[in-house]
């Protein structure tokens, strides 16, 4: 240990036991380069509303609010999250430090009795409050019917054991995090079920003024897993998506080649899905950034309408890049769904 006997570094996390392992996974990987690391655990406002679908409570801001005001009174210096709930905009005053190397981006089929989703029924009931899972399982499964699914993982499969659901989809990345890979029937192609902007990778908040920070920080970044997911956080950003529209976002490096797939399904179920590709070579974030946001246009040109720009209380003035965006394409953005850019084909 250091002769000065520095603090600890503290981690502000949710209390939830895969909040927990990721807490500790980060911790782990410090103590490693011999810092002293404790960890801050807290229910969040996310963890508290388990009835409604987060798309309806307020989105993904609800599971970092209170972590970040951990951040912000001193309480603890760096908070760990899924990318996948991390907003797309961070509130003035913090920054993603690093992102760490990705785990498994893909979703995976679980089920007691079904070992495949070709396997299940005609009518069967799947578990899931993703809308991104729900709009690309129907695209797959039009028969199927969807039926919201919340809680932690455990919660979850336990409710998918207490017979409510024939099936249920979780990320791959979650489950083996928990020792839970035995549940995993199959992992579904992303070709198939194209996984969330973010998914499986770990992000490290921090405010922005702990330059202090950085060095241990950026020991822990995996650069190629940085540039995958600032690519597909820059396809959901440009189109305003939180978790209220159905967004997915999956990069891939192939050598220096990022090779970006991204799909976009109506919110309100009208529309067909559209799905669209785009290949860089990245090897600045500012890259991976630009091939995101041209992706977003690419959607926006075959049918896909970003959000209007909505004011998140929690997070200020956020989707800005959308009306931009919106703009650039000729989209009036007070007009109506059905007055969108997929009348102007
Ligand atoms: N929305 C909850 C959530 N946030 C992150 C993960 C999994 C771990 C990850 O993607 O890093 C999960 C569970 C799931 O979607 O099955």
């Amino acid at each position: 240990m250091s002769r000065t006997r520095p603090s600890p570094i503290v981690i502000a996390t949710r209390a939830s036991r895969l909040a927990l392992w990721q807490a500790g996974h980060v911790q782990a990987l410090l103590q490693a380069r011999g810092h002293s690391v404790q960890l801050l655990g807290m229910t969040t406002r996310g963890d508290q509303i388990l009835d409604r679908s987060l798309s309806k409570v307020g989105g993904k801001g609800l599971f970092v609010k209170e972590l970040e005001a951990a951040l912000a009174e001193g309480r603890a210096d760096i908070a760990v999250h899924s990318l996948k709930d991390m907003p797309m905009e961070l509130p003035a005053g913090f920054a993603l430090a690093c992102v760490l190397e990705r785990e498994d981006p893909r979703d995976a089929w679980v089920s007691p009795q079904y070992a495949t989703l070709e396997a299940l029924p005609p009518g069967a009931v799947v578990g899931t409050s993703s809308l991104r899972r729900q709009a690309l399982l129907q695209a797959l499964r039009p028969d199927l019917r969807m039926e919201p699914l919340r809680g932690n993982l455990d919660t979850r499969l336990r409710k998918l054991d207490a017979g409510q659901y024939q099936a249920i989809v979780l990320a791959v990345a979650g489950l083996k995090r928990l020792g839970l890979e035995a549940r995993i029937r199959a992992p579904f192609a992303p070709a198939a079920l194209l996984p969330a902007a973010g998914q499986g990778a770990l992000g490290i908040e921090v405010r922005s003024e702990r330059q202090d920070l950085c060095a241990a920080l950026a020991a822990l970044a995996h650069q190629p897993s940085w540039l995958a997911v600032a690519a597909e956080r820059a396809v959901s950003r440009a189109m305003g998506g939180s978790c209220s529209m159905p967004l997915a976002a999956y990069g891939q490096f192939h050598g220096a080649v990022l090779q970006l797939d991204a799909a976009w399904g109506d919110p309100q179920g009208q529309a067909p899905l559209v799905r669209a590709q785009a290949s860089a070579t990245v090897t600045t974030l500012a890259q991976a950034e630009a091939l995101g946001s041209a992706l977003a246009r690419r959607l926006c040109a075959d049918g896909a309408r970003p959000l209007v720009p909505v004011h998140d209380p929690a997070h200020g003035l956020v989707h800005d890049p959308v009306h931009d965006l919106a703009h650039d394409l000729g989209h009036d953005l007070g007009h109506t769904p059905a007055d969108g850019l997929s009348h102007r084909r």
